[in-house]
C-alpha cells in the first residue's frame, strides 16, 4: 500500500493569566488568519525544538516547558500531503512580544478569541487546548474554508 506523505508542523500557544497570545499571519499559508505560532520542522531538529524556534522567530519570545496537547492531521481534497500539526502550550516565557515579518502578535482574553478570523477547525479543538486536555484530531478540508469531515478524541497521552 502507498505511504501517505506527511508534513510535520508545530503550533504553539502562550498563556498569561486569562489571556492567550495569537498572531495574525502576514504572508504565505493561512495569510490573514489569527493563529498560534509555528511552522515546519527542520530535518536536524526535534518537534519541540522546532516549536521553540518558530515561536522565537515569529513573536520574539523564548518559551520553555512546552506541553504537547494535541496532534491534528489536516487533509485537503486533491492534495496527497497530510499536514501533521503538533499543538503545544506553555505559560513559561521570557522576552518581549515583537512583531515579525511573518506574524503580528496580540494578547486576547481566552473568551474573546476571534474564531471568525481563524481557521475553521480551530473552534472544534481550542476548547481541549484551552482546558489543557490532550487530544487527537483529523480534518478533511475542501479548499481552505470548508470542512467536509472531522473527528476529535481526548487521549490519555501523546508521543513526545
Ligand atoms: N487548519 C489549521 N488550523 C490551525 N493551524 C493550522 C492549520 N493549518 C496549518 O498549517 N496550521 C498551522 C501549522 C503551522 O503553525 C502554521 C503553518 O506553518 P507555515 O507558515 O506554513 O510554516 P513556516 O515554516 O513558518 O513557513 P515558511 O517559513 O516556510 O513561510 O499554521
Amino acid at each position: 500500500m502507498a505511504k501517505i506523505p506527511k508534513k510535520v508542523l508545530t503550533l504553539a500557544f502562550i498563556r498569561r493569566d486569562d489571556q492567550i497570545l495569537l498572531g495574525r499571519k502576514k504572508r504565505g499559508f493561512g495569510e490573514g488568519k489569527w493563529n498560534g505560532f509555528g511552522g515546519k520542522v527542520d530535518l536536524d531538529e526535534t518537534i519541540s525544538d522546532a516549536a521553540v524556534r518558530e515561536v522565537r522567530e515569529e513573536c520574539g519570545l523564548l518559551v520553555t516547558n512546552l506541553k504537547k496537547l494535541g496532534v491534528i492531521d489536516f487533509e485537503f481534497v486533491g492534495d496527497p500531503v497530510i499536514l501533521n500539526v503538533h499543538v503545544f502550550s506553555t505559560v513559561d516565557f521570557t522576552g518581549n512580544v515583537t512583531e515579525s515579518e511573518e506574524m503580528s502578535p496580540q494578547w486576547y482574553k481566552v473568551h474573546e478569541v476571534p474564531f471568525e478570523k481563524m481557521w475553521k477547525d480551530d473552534p472544534h479543538w481550542f476548547p481541549y487546548m484551552l482546558d489543557n486536555k490532550k487530544f487527537n484530531a483529523y480534518f478533511l478540508f475542501e479548499g481552505h474554508e470548508k470542512i467536509i469531515s472531522h473527528w476529535i478524541k481526548e487521549v490519555e497521552s501523546l508521543d513526545e
